[in-house]
């Protein structure tokens, strides 16, 4: 490659198959089998992260328990079939997801256990390599929601220890394992492991940020799932980073500079602050919503922006599962409150009432359903050209999306991303057909 040759941007996409997709994969009926992943779409992605292992009771990489395992290696075979059309495409899997690892999760223990101690990690890293292996994956994406701040300093000698163990695995002729993970999109999950950011970095080869779930149901007035920029009628925080025991501790002024408060929780926000901590730009990746969060019984004023609602907020959605008029999709999944893109589109074509209007501040879409009064915070092409351009300006090394299933059928999400990556290709007429 010539010096000057720019690296491509990474374009990371999540694919999730959950267990009794993957058991029941055979009948022809799931919803996003890996074929629905087409060439041209194998084309634009960089990496696909499989979706998700779990740590098992015995502390080892494993499928969820219950997961037919000869089911799962046809998954895996297909995955690995995809690089036939993309011979750079890595295929790695992750581990964990919110389910399995946030706070209130029956198995997060299971991941402290397993960072907490040399045997325990060394024993979880031969296990992750081995499944890595055995099932040909290029490499490794581990997504704690998250790590607390009594964990870091094991969660980073856990990621020395999978580095330490892929170091000593022979890679002749393919590309290098890669090691990555997901990583908080907001101050308050971010305060956790703030302090060890830099630490962190330099076991991976790329950051996932969760630059999404900005707001949701949980808070008190409308707001976006991932806007670029803030506004000023929303919701403004103290900035958690500010209170943390830095050592040697940063002065007043230092303070003040390094994290305004109060502040809008926005990707922005959340990249300058990962940015500042000394954070390699070139390992960082801007991640994308490739779904949006409806709010219910929404007043109208500023079309439903920042304003009061009545969603419920729990983990496991209760009441009435149509309450998205219109989602099908959404009833069928009995989660009103999570609109995939393809949903989306559906209800912006249909005589159903919903409205999209364009954050000027913000850069991104929102709708507003007056009648029913709903309230949908979503991306689409046009947020994801702000946000390339953003990328772009700040040296980032790409874009992640979760997840791909959830793009409408003909990829639109994933093309506009790809083509505002690579402007050059699109001048081309077209994803480039990289033969090799
Ligand atoms: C990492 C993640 C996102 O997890 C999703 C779950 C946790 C889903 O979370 C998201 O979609 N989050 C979007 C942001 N993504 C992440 N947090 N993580 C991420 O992107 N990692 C790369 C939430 C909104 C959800 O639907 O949770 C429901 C209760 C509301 C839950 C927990 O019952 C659940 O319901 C369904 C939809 C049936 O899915 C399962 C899970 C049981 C699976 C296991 C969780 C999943 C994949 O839907």
């Amino acid at each position: 490659a010539t010096a000057t040759e720019v690296k491509k941007p990474v374009v990371i996409g999540y694919y999730l198959l959950e267990k009794d997709q993957i058991n029941s994969y055979a009948d022809g009926k799931t919803e996003f089998p890996v074929s629905a992943i087409t060439p041209e779409k194998a084309r634009m992605l960089t990496h696909i992260n499989y979706s998700f292992l779990n740590i098992s009771e015995e502390g080892q990489c494993a499928l969820e328990e219950g997961t037919d395992p000869q089911m799962a290696r046809k998954v895996f075979d297909e995955l690995q079939g995809l690089k036939k059309h993309n011979a750079d495409l890595r295929i790695l899997f992750s581990i964990g997801g919110w389910s399995y690892t946030n706070d209130d999760s029956a198995t997060v223990g299971r991941y402290r256990t397993a960072a907490a101690s040399s045997n325990a990690r060394q024993k979880l890293a031969q296990s992750c390599i081995a499944f890595m292996r055995d099932y040909g994956f290029d490499g490794i994406d581990i997504d704690w929601e998250y790590p607390r701040a009594e964990d870091s300093a094991n969660f980073v000698a856990l990621l020395k220890e999978i580095r330490r163990q892929l170091k000593q695995e022979k890679r002749d002729g393919k590309p290098a394992w890669q090691l990555t993970i997901a990583a908080a999109g907001g101050a308050f999950n971010m305060a956790r492991t703030y302090q060890y950011l830099p630490q962190i970095a330099a076991q991976l080869d790329y950051i996932n940020l969760m630059t999404y779930d900005l707001n949701g149901p949980w808070e008190q007035q409308t707001n976006h799932n991932a806007h670029l920029y803030g506004n000023t009628g929303e919701h403004l925080f103290e900035n958690p980073l500010r209170a943390l025991p830095f050592k040697p501790a940063l002065s007043k002024k230092v303070l003040e500079q390094r994290f305004p408060s109060p502040f809008a929780l926005t990707v922005d926000a959340a990249v300058q602050q990962y940015l500042r901590a000394g954070v390699p730009a070139a390992k960082l990746v801007l991640g994308l919503p490739f779904y949006g969060r409806a709010f219910f019984q929404v007043a109208p004023d500023k079309q439903g922006l920042y304003q009061t609602h009545a969603t419920p907020a729990g983990d496991v959605y209760v009441g009435d599962p149509g309450l998205l008029t219109g989602c099908d999709a959404c009833t069928a999944r009995k989660d009103p409150r999570i609109a995939t893109y393809a949903d989306i589109k559906k209800l912006l074509a249909s005589p159903l009432g919903y409205k999209s209007y364009f954050g000027a501040d913000t850069k991104v879409p929102w709708i507003y359903n007056a009648d029913k009064k709903i309230f949908i915070s979503y991306d689409n092409e046009e947020s994801f050209a702000y946000k390339v351009t953003y990328l772009k300006k700040y040296g980032l090394a790409g874009a992640m999306f979760w997840h791909l299933g959830q793009d409408d059928e003909q990829g639109s999400l994933l093309r506009s991303l790809y083509m505002h990556l690579n402007p050059e290709t699109s001048l081309q007429g077209g994803v480039q057909y990289i033969s090799k």
